[in-house]
């Protein structure tokens, strides 16, 4: 669903972050991805969004990133915007849901954006427990019920990748294991691979599989307890 290939990425002063990354992650999947604070987790998402761009030269792989065998490196910015909006679902803070929309509208936003039809939107809030709230405003949530929001608007048009941040940062444990066994209920049903950035180990382990990234790769661990 999504190959890395020999991904680098340094920023200008010229520090690589990422160097030489190769993964394959399969449709269906639930990946928690794990790693020392600067090790460049926020940074691979942000590539695999298409909101950064990996290193490039001689030296450097021509299509590093493939969603679906589609070569990020080959899209315009206008193409990488559709292929974002088609397939992908974010649950990142920059993407957060926003203030002057009601619940139901930051949920349909994603439908509204695809031009689906929008009915869905409130079916998915009821999914994350929101159910009766869709003319409620972000402002009247507490910090889980608004993750719960950004959840449901990350999956409402069904995207094939699900690209989330620390989704349950600052979330209570049982707040926290409820969201993710949605998430994961989601992806399950819709076969979409899901990716995760996490230090939570609680978190980590509602995963499929757990992927650590270190400065010389990444690789597979199993948690201990
Ligand atoms: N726009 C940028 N310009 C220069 N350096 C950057 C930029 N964005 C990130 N970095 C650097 O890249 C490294 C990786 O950052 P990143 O946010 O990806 O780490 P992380 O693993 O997600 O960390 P954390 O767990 O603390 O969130 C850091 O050293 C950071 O300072």
């Amino acid at each position: 669903m999504l190959q890395l290939r020999h991904l680098s990425k340094s920023y200008t002063n010229g520090r690589p972050v990422l160097a030489d990354l190769s993964w394959h992650f399969k449709a269906g999947e639930f990946v928690a991805i794990m790693g020392d604070s600067g090790v460049g987790k926020s940074t691979l998402l942000n590539l695999i969004a298409g909101l950064d761009t990996p290193d490039a030269g001689p030296q450097a792989e021509a299509a590093p990133i493939l969603v679906d065998g589609i070569a990020m490196s080959g899209l315009d910015d206008a193409a990488a915007t559709r292929l974002r909006r088609e397939r992908m679902g974010f649950i990142f803070q920059a993407f957060h849901v926003l203030p002057h929309l009601t619940l139901l509208q930051n949920v349909a936003l994603p439908l509204l954006l695809n031009g689906l039809p929008q009915q869905r939107a409130s079916a998915m809030l009821a999914a994350v427990g929101l159910g009766g709230r869709d003319n409620d405003f972000p402002h009247q949530l507490s910090g889980g019920e608004m993750q719960r929001v950004a959840i449901a608007r990350a999956l409402v048009h069904q995207p094939a990748l699900v690209l989330a941040d620390e989704p349950t940062g600052n979330l209570d444990p049982d707040t926290a294991h409820s969201i993710l066994t949605l998430l994961r209920a989601e992806i399950k049903s819709t076969g979409a691979c899901a990716i995760m950035v996490t230090h939570s180990q609680a978190a980590a382990e509602m995963a499929d599989k757990v992927l650590i990234l270190t400065k010389s790769g990444i690789q597979e661990t199993t948690l201990v307890n």
